[in-house]
């Protein structure tokens, strides 16, 4: 009879995650890895050159959330962990959208977006603590929203759900009743594509199943 075959030290070792976001979304989603978590919000700015195509605002903005939590950890204490930041931005015909600055932004932005199919952009970075070795990328998803009303945007907008979220909506909460269809990864727009983070983990030797 055949010995059972052992556990590859490569599960039975990994490393902790520090997540640098104050988002409860990718707080929620990173969970789903079943890896530990500390988080630690990043405080950076998120101003960006009005040159940077959406790939570059994101990629480098969740570059940025990740560097500055990497930096006020000991590396002592966290040797093996490894940092991973995120950043979400909507693009509706190459203008980006991050969270609206108030309420009339926000129905700037959903009068916009209504009954049309826009881009939701999410880069990822992971930085080592140890050496520093970093992955940086993005996904995009395109999300059709159905036409609204200007009393339909007022009433969604006083719900209050719209102010913290790029785009001015929430595709996991009453949000999603504008949405029509989405082409792509469902997680990407909540804030996090966790199949993405699993590819960029594995090239540090996490194995995600
Ligand atoms: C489009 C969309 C965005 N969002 C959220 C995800 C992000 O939290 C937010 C975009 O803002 P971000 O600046 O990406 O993130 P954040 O400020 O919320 O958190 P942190 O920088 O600390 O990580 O919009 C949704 O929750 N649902 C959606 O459908």
């Amino acid at each position: 009879m055949s010995k059972p075959s052992s556990m590859p030290s490569s599960i039975t070792k990994q490393p902790h995650l520090v997540l640098a976001s104050s988002s409860p979304r990718r707080q929620e989603l990173i969970a789903l890895l079943g890896l530990p978590v500390v988080v630690k919000p990043s405080l950076v700015g998120e101003e960006t050159p009005a040159d940077w195509s959406p790939a570059m605002i994101v990629e480098q903005l969740s570059l940025r959330k990740a560097e500055a939590v990497k930096d006020e950890l000991d590396v002592a204490v966290d040797a093996d962990a490894i940092v991973v930041g995120s950043d979400t931005i909507v693009v509706l015909n190459g203008e980006a959208m991050g969270k609206p600055s108030d309420e009339q932004d926000a129905f700037r932005m959903l009068g916009a977006l209504a009954g049309r199919t826009h881009e939701v952009y999410t880069g990822v970075t992971c930085i080592r603590v140890s050496d520093g070795k970093t992955s940086t990328a993005h996904r995009v998803t395109k999300v059709t929203m159905r036409k609204l009303s200007d009393d339909q945007i007022a009433r969604y907008i006083a719900t209050g759900e719209p102010m913290d979220k790029a785009g001015a909506y929430g595709i996991q909460e009453i949000g999603s009743l504008l949405v029509e269809s989405i082409e792509g990864c469902y997680f990407n727009v909540v804030g996090l594509p966790v199949s993405q983070l699993a590819v960029q983990l594995e090239l540090f030797g996490i194995t995600i199943p």
